[in-house]
């Protein structure tokens, strides 16, 4: 009988077969998990040295890249470019947007660069061949497209916009880290007169908070910066002396806008009394012009005549016009350029003060007041269309019925002379209101509007 076969050795070589393979597997294994680990490591201190390369440590401002204002950090700098904030790139578009390039040039903040007055202000200063870096936070208090391409003119005159808020002091101080400022113009700001009865803390946080924020930062830069900013012409509120003078009383605000406005003054006052920072405050009188504001009634009565809607033109209580000293996108630029070119040094350092600073205020105004009825009637010549005109008593929504500058103080220190009517400033703004929204329309010459208006 043939004896069953011996399976036991089979068995056995099996095993050790299986054991063979079992450790050669595992010898892969450990030689791909080697490699795999060996790659991460790779690509780990590839990207710590880009990082450090990119982004040097904000280590003095931690909380700043988690800003809201920066979401775009993460959302399209870290993959797209390499100019977020902080980074080297970044760094260098603010040397550069900031380096004068004249003799004994200019170093300007300009906060609110993407505004109206910021954005007029940053061409003239580049164009003169100071260095210029603009902020400003594209908020939406009106079509943050218009801004947009204000931004997009800088851009093409070499001015850089740094997008953030005045609220942010880690990103204030990091400017103030890469560049010696000589000055600010301080514009930023929530303006509009109404529109403070709908969002009050708006103006608290950029008039009040934002404005003691930047103050802040300067007071503590080496060397300080001197710093002109926009006050208003609304802070003369109730009143009654007329052409409005400084020395007038300014205590009695008609609107919020107006008391965070004189809040401001008196800010300045502080800061320049503890810290020697050098500060001059203008006080804007309804400024007008191209690239203006769409919440400003010389600019939404143009839409509003040019899409054949109703305008409301207000009338004092007691019937009588409502009337503003409008004054011109030029002639206020000359006047805060002047300003600029006039502001002494601070004298404080490291925030300490060595001695007695500048601090002034001046009106920017036209010295020539024109009814609104009037104003509505030069935009109807210009535009060859009748407006749909609804006289209504002012609502009680802080507005004054009336201002007038005088400005012999601004002429005597800088030489501010305003030079540009009402009719010949609105047809400028007409004409870059219907050639900027691509309306065809033909504009009326400066000879035939006076020839309309003959006592403008
Ligand atoms: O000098 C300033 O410090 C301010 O100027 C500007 O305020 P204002 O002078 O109020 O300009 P703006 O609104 O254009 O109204 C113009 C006129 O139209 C009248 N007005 C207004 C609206 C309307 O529907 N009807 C009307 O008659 C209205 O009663 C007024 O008489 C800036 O906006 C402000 O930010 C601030 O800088």
């Amino acid at each position: 009988m043939a004896s069953p076969p011996d399976t036991s050795k089979t068995i056995k070589l099996e095993r050790y077969n299986s054991y063979l393979r079992r450790i050669h597997s595992t010898k892969v294994l450990n030689a791909s998990s080697k490699l795999l680990f060996r790659a991460t490591l790779l690509i780990a201190l590839v990207l710590i040295l880009f990082f450090t390369i990119n982004y040097p440590p904000l280590s003095d401002h931690p909380q700043h890249l988690h800003h809201p204002h920066h979401h775009s950090f993460l959302s399209t700098s870290f993959f797209a470019s390499s100019s977020a904030v902080g980074g080297a790139a970044w760094e260098k578009k603010i040397r550069h947007s900031s380096t004068p390039r004249r003799p004994n040039g200019f170093s300007v903040l300009v906060t609110g660069a993407a505004g109206f007055v910021g954005s007029h202000c940053c061409l003239a200063l580049k164009k003169r061949g100071d260095g210029v870096l603009g902020l400003d936070n594209f908020n939406s208090y009106y079509d943050p497209s218009l801004k947009r391409d204000r931004q997009k003119l800088l851009l093409k005159h070499q001015v850089f916009i740094v997008e953030g808020d005045l609220n942010d002091a880690p990103l204030l101080a990091k400017l103030f880290d890469v560049v010696p400022f000589t000055h600010i113009l301080h514009l930023a700001a929530q303006a509009g007169v109404r529109y403070a009865m709908q969002n009050p803390q708006s103006y608290v946080s950029s008039n009040i908070a934002g404005f003691v924020n930047l103050l802040e930062v300067a007071k503590a830069a080496n060397p300080q910066p001197a710093i002109v900013w926009a006050s208003s012409s609304s802070v003369y509120g109730l009143n009654t002396q007329v052409p409005f003078s400084e020395t007038h009383r300014t205590d009695q605000p008609a609107s919020l806008y107006a008391a965070t406005k004189k809040a401001g003054e008196e800010i300045a006052h502080t800061y320049n009394h503890i810290y020697g920072l050098s500060l001059t405050g203008l006080r804007f009188f309804t400024v007008y012009g191209p690239w203006g504001r769409p919440d400003m009634a010389y600019f939404f009565f143009t839409k509003d005549i040019l899409q054949g809607k109703p305008i409301d033109i207000y009338q004092t209580q007691d019937e009588k016009q409502v009337a503003r000293d409008f004054t011109y996108i030029d002639d206020v630029v000359k006047g805060c350029v002047g300003a600029l070119d006039t502001a002494r040094k601070s004298t404080g350092s490291g925030g300490k003060k060595k001695g007695p600073a500048q601090l002034r205020v001046y009106n920017l105004g036209n010295t020539s007041p024109v009814p609104v009825g009037k104003l509505v009637s030069i935009l109807e010549s210009l535009l060859n269309t009748k407006a749909k005109k609804h006289v209504i008593k002012m609502p009680r929504n802080g507005d004054v019925p009336y201002t007038h500058a005088n400005v012999s103080l601004a002429y005597r220190d800088f030489g501010y002379k305003p030079t540009t009517d009402l009719s010949s400033g609105l047809r400028k703004f007409v004409k870059w209101y219907v050639s900027y929204y691509g309306i065809h329309t033909r504009v009326k010459k400066d000879s035939e509007i006076r020839s309309e208006h003959p006592e403008d």
